[in-house]
């Protein structure tokens, strides 16, 4: 079997090409490309990718836009039934905006737009796109954003450390994120928001491949051989 799995592009994404190449070179199946404008997803999907960006600009408020065109609403369908869902840097952005992921993204601490490999830690090894990595691991991917900077009310923050919901952290601070947040799960662990990239990381070609295992675990965990 193969996964099935689709890369939405927004007006403005510019990371969709790499998304589709990084999931087709893990998993063996090039992903369905899906248009923002379109009403519907194509049917049975296993697994949807909202790639960075810069959606509609960034005009109003990163990925607040995009949230709100035609296709957000199947997306968001899709996620509470389940579907994997997995929305990279401005990706990140709309799933908070369409309200599948609590929390904002607000302008990095420093201003600067900050594009650089981090390091990150991996607090979750259970989800199923964290599945191929170890707790505790340390990981490079690389960053390029400057609405990263995550936020939350102390109360959410608790909840969803206490639930185990922090999929990565960052090593040390590198936008302003509460508590070096840097990727969060959904309550249900089938939709996760991450700013670092992990599609730049896939072969050595780009500097490093610690971005496989994320593709790995959701192959592993959609897929049974
Ligand atoms: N690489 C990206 O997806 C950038 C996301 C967003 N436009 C920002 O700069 O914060």
């Amino acid at each position: 079997m193969s996964l099935r799995s689709a890369v939405v592009t927004f007006p403005g994404s510019n990371c969709d090409r790499d998304m589709a190449v990084a999931i087709e070179q893990v998993t063996g199946t090039a992903p369905l490309h899906v248009w923002h404008g379109d009403a519907e997803l194509p049917e049975g999907l296993d697994f949807i990718a909202l790639p960075g960006g810069f959606s509609y600009g960034d005009y109003l408020r990163s990925g607040a836009m995009a949230a709100r065109s035609p296709i957000m609403q199947a997306v968001v369908a899709a996620a509470n039934r389940g579907v994997a869902v997995l929305g990279v840097c401005n990706g990140f952005q709309v799933l908070t905006e369409a309200g599948l992921l609590p929390g904002a993204l607000m302008r990095n601490a420093g201003i600067r737009f900050v594009c650089r490999e981090v390091q990150l830690t991996v607090e979750n090894s259970q989800s199923l796109f964290t599945r191929c990595y170890a707790a505790g691991q340390q990981i490079r991917i690389p960053v390029a954003h400057h609405d990263g900077n995550f936020f939350a009310d102390d109360a959410t923050l608790d909840r969803i450390e206490g639930e185990g919901r922090v999929a990565f952290r960052y090593a040390e601070p590198v936008n302003g994120s509460a508590r070096n947040i840097a990727g969060i799960l959904n309550a249900s662990g089938n939709v996760l928001g991450m700013m670092p990239h992990p599609e730049r990381m896939i072969e050595a070609a780009q500097g490093g491949t610690d971005g496989r295992a994320l593709f790995e675990g959701v192959l592993g965990a959609l897929v049974s051989a």
